[in-house]
Parts: C-alpha cells; sequence; structure tokens
C-alpha cells in the first residue's frame, strides 16, 4: 500500500535523510521512530508530497507521489504537524471549509466522521474553545473526510492526556480492524508504538537502522528472572545443564531446554522455586540499545 524507495534528503547541504527505504502492507499499522531530528517529518512530508526528495521516490497502492501526486493522495488522510484551524469558526465550518479544498463537501459524510470521532456535540462551538484533545479529534475527522485508505499521523497523541492516548489508540485500531485501514505514524510514545504497531522502523541521524515486527522484539534470545532459594544451588545445576548465568537471578536458556523441566529439576533437588518468567524485551529496551 505504501513504499517508500531509497528516499535521500539532504538541507543546506547537510542530509536529513539516507537511503531510507520500507514498505507497509495493506491494513497495517507501522509506526516511524527516531530522536528528534531523525528524519520522520522528513519522510512523512516526501510521502505527502510536501517535500520534495533529492532522489528515490513515494508510492502509495503503485502510484508515485513525485509523478502523480493528486492521483497518488486521493485515498489518504493525515495529520501533519500541528494542525491548524479557524480559531474564530466552529469545527463544522472549518471542516466545511477544508474539506472544499480537496473535494465537493458532503454534509452527510461529514456529519458520520463527526460522531465517529466523538465531536457530535461540540461541533458547533467556536474551536478556539476546544481543548487539546478536542482539536485532535478535528483533526483525525478532517483526516477521515476523504474516505482514505491510509492514515499518515505526525505525532498524533503528542500533548493528549492518558485517557485521550487511549481513546485514539482504541479508534485507530477499530478503524483498522473494520475498514481494513492502513496506518503509519511516527511517534515518542513507544508504549503506545508497542501496543499498536505491527512493525516498526527506527530511524537514526536519516538512516533506516532498525525494521522489525513488534511482536518478534525478543528475537530467539531466552531469557528468564528467577526467584529461586538458594540460588547458589539452582544456578549451579543450571550451568551444568547448559544455561548461561547472566546476572543473579537472570539466566539465558539454550533452545533445546524446556523451562517447565528446569523448574521440576530444580524443584527435584529441593530448590524453592517462587518464579522462572520469560524476560521480554521491551520496545524501550531495544530502541535505547539501538539509537545508543
Ligand atoms: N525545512 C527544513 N529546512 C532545514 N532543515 C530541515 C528542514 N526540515 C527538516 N530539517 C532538518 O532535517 C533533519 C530531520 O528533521 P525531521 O523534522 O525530519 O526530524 P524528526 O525525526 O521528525 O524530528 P522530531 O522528532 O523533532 O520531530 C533535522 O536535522 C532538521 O533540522
Amino acid at each position: 500500500m505504501l513504499e517508500l524507495d531509497t528516499l535521500h534528503k539532504s538541507f543546506g547541504g547537510k542530509p536529513a535523510l539516507k537511503n531510507v527505504s520500507f514498505r507497509v502492507e495493506e491494513g497495517e499499522i507501522y509506526g516511524l521512530l527516531g530522536h528528534n531530528g531523525a528524519g520522520k517529518s522528513t519522510t512523512l512530508g516526501i510521502i505527502l508530497g510536501m517535500v520534495a526528495p533529492d532522489q528515490g521516490e513515494a508510492r502509495i497502492d503503485g502510484i508515485s507521489v513525485q509523478k502523480n501526486r493528486a492521483s497518488a493522495l486521493r485515498r489518504v488522510g493525515s495529520i501533519f504537524e500541528s494542525p491548524c484551524f479557524y480559531d474564530y469558526l466552529s469545527g463544522w465550518e472549518n471542516l466545511r471549509i477544508l474539506s472544499t479544498y480537496s473535494a465537493k463537501f458532503d454534509p452527510a459524510a461529514t456529519k458520520a466522521v463527526v460522531e465517529m470521532v466523538g465531536l457530535g456535540d461540540r461541533i458547533r462551538s467556536k474551536v478556539r474553545t476546544y481543548s487539546h484533545g478536542m482539536r485532535q479529534r478535528l483533526a483525525l475527522a478532517q483526516a477521515l473526510l476523504p474516505m482514505p485508505r491510509v492514515l499518515l499521523l505526525d505525532e498524533p497523541t503528542d500533548g493528549l492526556d492518558p485517557e485521550g492516548i487511549k481513546w485514539f489508540r482504541d479508534f485507530v485500531l477499530k478503524l483498522r480492524e473494520e475498514r481494513g485501514m492502513t496506518v503509519l505514524f511516527n511517534s515518542h510514545l513507544l508504549v503506545e508504538v508497542e501496543q499498536m504497531c505491527d512493525r516498526v522502523a527506527i530511524l537514526r541521524r536519516g538512516e533506516r537502522v532498525f525494521e522489525g515486527r513488534v511482536d518478534q522484539l525478543g528475537g530467539d534470545e531466552r531469557i528468564y528472572e528467577l526467584d529461586v532459594d538458594p540460588w547458589e544451588k539452582a544456578a549451579h545445576f543450571l550451568e551444568l545443564q547448559g544455561c548461561q548465568i547472566l546476572a543473579p537471578g537472570r539466566v539465558s536458556l539454550p533452545p533445546e531446554l524446556d523451562p517447565a523441566l528446569m523448574v521440576a529439576a530444580l524443584v527435584g533437588i529441593e530448590v524453592r522455586v517462587s518464579a522462572f518468567c520469560p524476560v521480554r524485551r521491551s520496545l524501550e529496551d531495544l530502541y535505547l540499545e539501538i539509537t545508543r
């Protein structure tokens, strides 16, 4: 659905993107991560045809944004950087005006989208009376008006409170479930990304340094955290079985060893086992490892 092909971009001779490629499949939720200045917004800007790459191409559903922008973006909705609204007009008037820039205003479709984002009772109020969360919902309504197949979201949960973040997460997951929406978004909220995304890419100084599935972040490592007594006896036994002792209470099991059998064996040699838990590497662990 979305394809970035060897993108390069420099600003004033300083590279912002170097040879960045990735694909997002239809119905996938894909997260773009990286420190400040890593190149995330530049990437989204290129996909939206707002930034011209020095080399490479972005394609949406096979159509090149650089060669055929209007056609490529026909089924794309976006929230890019801080959405701007006419504060002295109502949410409804804003949607009416903004949607006529690219299509004919459709009151019925607009009403449906407004209800969907939960702004039904405040859509006639002036935008200057909106909270940050309501402005984000209005931006989401605007992004959904073209009936997109792809949503591009630039730090969509930035500044939202925990309830707003949860609402947003559930909303995006529902869009994917009910409409098969493809979503690409960048964020600094790693827990959020971990809970929402199927795959992530990490950019570092303009280069893609990682891409992988969120459910496979742990790789092939089998690390367990143990609460056992006495630890020395357990450690000695586990070492003899081929385990690697990483730290007190932390071991790596070789692939052929079944953890359940290890627990039984430890109990058999009179070690008290209170806990024997797999350690899952979080997205934050991986992110810090890669970007440090
Ligand atoms: N219009 C511009 N003119 C000059 N330099 C720019 C421009 N846009 C981006 N850059 C530079 O390109 C690099 C990448 O910026 P970009 O905004 O893509 O990073 P980012 O990962 O989105 O950062 P953040 O998380 O802070 O939003 C930075 O060094 C930035 O200063």
